[in-house]
């Protein structure tokens, strides 16, 4: 069932340049050079209930101003939106009620009180009956270990446990949306594991609709069914990560660690850049990378030239990682 409408949606930013200095201070203040920017430029999509999108893009793509156009926070320049039936900056109030909102950066709880002091906060704002609080306070205490510190003042809590309760805080209204911007950043690998644990049980409990953005791949790669992929506005892929690494994850990476001082002539891969002509061979500090087609070539087909012309003290094989495929996608499109 289809919880998310956009159709043809944009925001235009009007920002005013100003040349460097006092002079231009006092130029612009007269003629400042008014500068269109496009944040989201005619996105579309549909989102089904009980999806979990991972929203990507490199920074200042869009991603932001998309999901406070969801959220009701901005107003669209055109186009529109429609989040369970609801025109989100029409009816913030109820659309709050729909959607739970995590910013990893910053949190929604009340800074000096102890934590469970925000949820109660909380439960009289949503107007959540005893029962379903309980139930869900003792539930989300189990996943996250909540008992450890739900009596300290928010300030006093660490980085992973103010994810955490932030992250109890957006759904203890039981939304049928989540929006969770950046809800693993600047955790360790254990907290971020934890989190994305949680979330699955979550999801899996509640079906809860979640739309992550993040820079961490990771998140994606355990989470996501679908990745919408946006760049200067504009939706540059839509679709499931399967389909993304079958398209380009046929790339294998060889790296020797070559004796120091040795000597390697990369005009032995000549041969091979006729079955792959997009191979790179490349040195840097006594370390060979060689990046093919494993689908063209065999890994065998690249060791042995190596070792019969140098001394080789290891060599590590690995698949092109995500990252670099999506890099790749954001540079040269899908
Ligand atoms: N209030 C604003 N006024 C002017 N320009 C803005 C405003 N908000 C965003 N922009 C611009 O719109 C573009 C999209 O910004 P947005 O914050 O949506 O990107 P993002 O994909 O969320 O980036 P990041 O990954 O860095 O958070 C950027 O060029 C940004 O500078």
């Amino acid at each position: 069932m289809e919880i998310i409408k956009v159709e043809h949606l944009k925001k235009d930013f009007i920002i005013y340049e100003k040349e460097p200095g006092l002079k231009g201070v006092i130029k612009s203040f007269y003629n400042a050079k008014k500068i269109i920017k496009k944040a989201v430029d005619d996105v579309s999509f549909t989102i089904n209930q009980g999806e979990i999108i991972g929203y990507i893009g490199p920074n200042g793509a869009g991603k932001s101003t998309t999901i406070k156009m969801l959220t009701g926070i901005l107003t669209p320049t055109s186009g529109e939106v429609k989040v369970d039936s609801v025109i989100p900056y029409q009816k913030r109030t109820l659309n709050a009620k729909k959607i739970g909102v995590v910013f990893g950066q910053r949190t929604q709880l009340w800074w000096d009180l102890p934590l469970i002091e925000s949820f109660t906060v909380l439960k009289e704002i949503y107007e959540i009956s005893d029962i379903d609080y309980k139930e869900r306070l003792s539930y989300f205490s189990n996943l996250f270990g909540l008992d450890e510190f739900i009596k300290q003042p928010v300030r006093q809590l660490s980085l992973g446990q103010r994810m955490k309760a932030d992250i109890v805080a957006s759904l203890l209204h039981n939304p049928k949306i989540l929006f969770l911007d950046e809800p693993t950043i600047g955790l360790d690998v254990i907290a971020k594991e934890n989190i994305r644990k949680t979330l699955k049980d979550i999801h899996d409990k509640y079906q809860t609709t979640i739309i992550l953005t993040t820079h961490d791949l990771a998140d994606i790669e355990e989470l996501c069914d679908r990745i919408m992929m946006i760049d200067q506005g504009k939706i540059i892929y839509d679709g499931s990560l399967e389909t993304i690494k079958a398209k380009f994850g046929s790339k294998k990476i060889v790296c020797f660690t070559l004796k120091a001082d040795s000597m390697m002539d990369l005009t032995v891969f000549d041969r091979l850049k006729k079955k792959d002509p997009d191979l790179i061979a490349s040195i840097e500090d006594s370390k060979l990378t060689v990046v093919f087609n494993k689908l063209k070539i065999k890994v065998g087909d690249i060791i042995t030239p190596v070792l019969a012309q140098t001394d080789v003290l290891d060599i590590d094989i690995s698949d092109d990682h995500l990252e670099n495929i999506i890099k790749a996608i954001y540079k040269n499109g899908f």
